[in-house]
């Protein structure tokens, strides 16, 4: 959904500070990696010492590489099929990365079981949603639909650690698990996409 609505109205931004970049000899390879190398270490040091609000301002920041570096490849016309390859291979790194560590927060430093069941359940779905678009693909299907893709997962869970972390109480719970409900239906949605999909 946010990629339908909101990429034309991010681009505004993205597209001026991503030819800027080029301008700068920034190739596209380099915002990806440093965007989730940053992503990466940010979520490891930040959310398992408890740092929420920190951790989710520093993480956003730099997951919002992912939206430059695209805008870098359009700009320097030097984008491509490896490019893709590397922006969808970091995701899943970057993700991993984030709901690990907030899983390590949960269940290590808290003690937290439902929390940790949620985030478990999230971080899970999250890797069978993209892996099951990008399998589709290479058989030749589409299995793009579904109402939590990456874009709608971060916000919601970067929103419920964000407002945890400045103490507003429930708000976490809620959207941890709206956001595992979501991301299990996903799945399906996608599994349905593809099936739906095949020629005949
Ligand atoms: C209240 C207390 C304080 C809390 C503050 C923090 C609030 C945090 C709120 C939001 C943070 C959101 C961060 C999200 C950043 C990442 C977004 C993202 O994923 O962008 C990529 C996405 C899709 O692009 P692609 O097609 O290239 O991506 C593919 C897709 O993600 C696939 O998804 P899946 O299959 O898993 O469902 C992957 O498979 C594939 O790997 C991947 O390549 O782009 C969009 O959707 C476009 C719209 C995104 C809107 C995000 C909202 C961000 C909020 C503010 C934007 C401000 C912009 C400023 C930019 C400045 C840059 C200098
Ligand atoms: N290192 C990269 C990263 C991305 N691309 C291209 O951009 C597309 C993704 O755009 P986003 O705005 O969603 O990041 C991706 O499919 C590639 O075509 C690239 O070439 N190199
Ligand atoms: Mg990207
Ligand atoms: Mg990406």
């Amino acid at each position: 959904m946010l990629n339908v609505f909101a990429r034309a109205s991010v681009s505004r931004i993205t597209d001026p500070v991503g030819a800027w970049l080029v301008r700068h000899r920034v190739s596209p390879n380099v915002v990806t990696v440093v965007g989730t190398v940053c992503s990466v270490a940010a979520a490891v040091t930040l959310f398992p010492r408890g740092w929420l609000l920190t951790g989710t301002l520093v993480v956003t920041v730099f997951l919002l590489f992912d939206l430059l570096d695209g805008a870098v490849a359009r700009a320097s016309g030097h984008g491509g099929d490896f490019g893709a390859v590397l922006d969808a291979g970091c995701d899943r790194i970057a993700d991993g990365a984030v709901f690990g560590s907030l899983l390590w927060w949960a269940l290590v430093t808290t003690g937290n079981e439902t929390r940790g069941l949620a985030l478990l359940l999230s971080l899970v779905a999250a890797q069978v949603i993209s892996y099951v678009k990008a399998r589709a693909e290479a058989q030749g299907l589409s299995a793009t639909a579904g109402v939590a893709e990456r874009a709608e997962r971060l916000v919601v869970l970067l929103v419920g650690t964000g407002l945890h972390g400045l103490g507003v109480p429930y708000v976490l719970d809620v959207a941890l698990w709206v956001l595992a409900a979501a991301s299990v239906f996903t799945v399906g949605q996608r599994l349905v996409g593809a099936y739906r999909s095949r020629a005949g």
